[in-house]
């Protein structure tokens, strides 16, 4: 709820209000909100005010109220406070679940720019996701906008569908661009690289979000070097302001010279191309090394590139709900949404833009169809259940391939759908009862390995989609590569052997044992297939050509999909045969 009012004040009368108001004390203990309402005189300035309802969990208000809190004593910290003029207020617990917070109008800056730069804050300082399908829900942007004015201390004026977009995409941007972004801000930059990590965080998100507009998406300049000055000054100090300004107009002068500082690729052993490679590319060394020794160097900057690209989502046509494919291309069709039908797979579409328009036509919470990507699409066909089947999916929550699996037994048989993540087995309940396939799924909420040892041998087949880190789908996650490390890969492989161990005690004799991952990495795929299969001499591989297309098939037969090659997410699949 919005309600937009225009209050002028006098100081005295702030005082006042400041008491009255304590909760909307910005998190930064600057005073950010004025009082509630009133026509009061505050020198000439008019100045516009906004009330913003937001709901708050008592956590996150205890957070954001922290810098300007001082205990009372007598255990009460939750919710009673020091004012900046020395009383103390009570907060009633109503008051701390739902509360209205005032903040200061400021319509100049572009809504999307603002939220933007909040959102890289929450991603980078709070460890939130940069989903790029996230964030979506009217409730979401509700409290997206009450959360831009408690940390900056002021609104701006609503995101219409445009502004959403924008957002998503360009936080996305950032964050993959994020390394190369800082090249450039450290190459004009006028002090020393201690002084950029010192930086507060705030200001390096807006000199992120500039020089990405300028550079890689050459908006307007006049636009972008305006509000992001503007929005340094307002939400920190004008000394901000003026050097987001200097070093935006230094990248924009080089820009149009064609002078950008580039890292050189020019000498130097291995490690420094590699290092030059991941700042022209935006991904961490450690990866660009690896992915070098693999796959060679021209491969790995293709990856990088896909990697760095508008990801393409596919949608499956629910077939357990009649829908078929080109049902769903006339639903796309009114929607306006551009599409192409998979190549692989024939119940798929992939939609490059106009996801949101999907997401919000009702198409998925009625059961039409489900985002899936072909990758694991044609695991899902590497597994090849038939009706009447006892299937088992070790890892299955929240559930994408255990669906699609129970959607090709046409009611017949049962997948057995375990999973240690309660949350998560939740969600995958919720979606096969609208999928309409929730009578021959069963949610098991178990780790796998205490599960095994009451299910030994009973399965026909049993898929093991392990965790794995996820580098094949970095396109979709944006943050993942910053966030994943060499030492998880070692930890994951050690997770994948138990795993593997405890889903093969459950494969009957002549049974199938189906293991995949969304990997390209050899030390998560085919490296714990060679460690498995030397100890389970009962177990042998079959090839998977008969399941899915002739150029995703590996030498030893496995399914392997790469992005740079197959315009899907990176997957691998091998496909195992109990003997006894
Ligand atoms: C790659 S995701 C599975 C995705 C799922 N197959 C799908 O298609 O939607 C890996 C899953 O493994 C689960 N997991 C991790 N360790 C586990 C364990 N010890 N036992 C059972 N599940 C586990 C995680 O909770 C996570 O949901």
């Amino acid at each position: 709820m919005m309600v937009m009012r225009i209050v002028v004040l006098s100081p005295q009368q702030q005082q006042l209000q400041w008491v009255a108001h304590f909760s909307s004390f910005s998190p930064t203990g600057v005073f950010s909100s004025p009082p509630q309402q009133g026509h009061i005189s505050e020198g000439p300035q008019r100045v516009l005010y906004r009330t913003v309802r937001c709901r708050q969990s008592r956590d996150s208000w205890q957070k954001d109220t922290a810098p300007t809190r001082r205990s009372v004593g007598n255990g009460q910290r939750d919710h009673r406070m020091l004012t900046q003029t020395g009383r103390i207020v009570t907060r009633p617990y109503e008051q701390r679940e739902l509360r209205r917070q005032h903040v200061r109008l400021e319509p100049d800056i572009s809504p999307h720019r603002a939220v933007a730069v909040v959102r890289l804050l929450r991603i980078e300082e709070g460890g939130a996701y940069a989903d790029v399908l996230s964030g979506e829900g009217e409730k979401s942007w509700e409290d997206e906008m009450a959360y831009l004015g408690r940390t900056l201390g002021f609104c701006t004026s609503e995101l219409d569908l445009r502004g959403r977009r924008l957002v998503t995409d360009e936080v996305a941007g950032v964050v993959r661009w994020k390394r190369y972004l800082d090249f450039l801000i450290l190459s004009f930059f006028k002090r020393d690289l201690q002084d950029y990590e010192r930086m507060e965080p705030l200001l390096r998100q807006i000199l992120r979000v500039g020089i990405y507009e300028l550079v890689k998406l050459e908006m307007a300049p006049h636009a972008v070097l305006n509000e992001a000055m503007k929005l340094a000054k307002v939400a920190l100090r004008p000394g901000a302001g003026n050097m987001v300004n200097g070093l935006l107009r230094s990248v924009l002068a080089y820009q149009e010279m064609g002078k950008l500082p580039f890292p050189s690729l020019e000498g130097g052993d291995e490690r420094s191309r590699a290092r030059a490679l991941a700042t022209i590319h935006s991904h961490p060394v450690w990866m660009v090394r690896r992915w070098m020794a693999q796959f060679g160097e021209g491969n790995t900057v293709r990856l990088m590139e896909c990697n760095n690209r508008r990801p393409i989502f596919a949608l499956r046509a629910n077939s357990a709900q009649g829908v078929s494919r080109t049902d769903l291309i006339s639903e796309l069709e009114k929607l306006e949404v551009a599409h192409v039908e998979s190549p692989y797979l024939q119940d798929f579409i992939r939609v490059s833009i106009g996801m949101q328009d999907v997401l919000r036509s009702g198409l998925l919470q009625n059961g039409s169809c489900a985002v899936q990507d072909e990758s694991a699409g044609l695991v899902v066909g590497v597994v090849d259940a038939q009706p009447g089947d006892t299937v088992i999916d070790c890892c299955a929550a929240p559930g994408g391939k255990a669906l699609f699996l129970a959607s090709k037994m046409k009611g017949q048989g049962k997948v057995v759908a375990v999973d240690v993540n309660e949350g998560r087995l939740r969600m995958l309940t919720e979606a096969a009862k609208v999928q309409g396939v929730s009578d021959i799924v069963i949610s098991c909420h178990y780790d796998l390995r205490d599960y095994a040892a009451k299910a030994a041998r009973s399965a026909d087949r049993v898929l093991l989609d392990a965790p794995c880190s996820g580098l094949g789908v970095l396109s979709k996650r944006a943050d993942l590569r910053w966030r994943r490390t060499p030492e998880d890969l070692q930890q994951l492989t050690n997770l994948q052997d138990d795993l593997l161990e405890a889903a093969a005690s459950l494969v009957r004799s002549g049974g199938v044992l189906v293991y995949s991952t969304c990997s390209i990495e050899p030390a998560e795929n085919s490296d714990r297939i060679g460690f498995f299969l030397s100890k389970h001499p009962e177990f042998t591989i079959e090839t998977v050509e008969s399941f899915v297309p002739a150029t995703m098939v590996s030498e030893e037969g496995f399914f392997c999909s790469y992005p740079h090659e197959h315009q899907m997410d990176g997957a691998f699949a091998a496909r195992m045969r109990r003997a006894t």
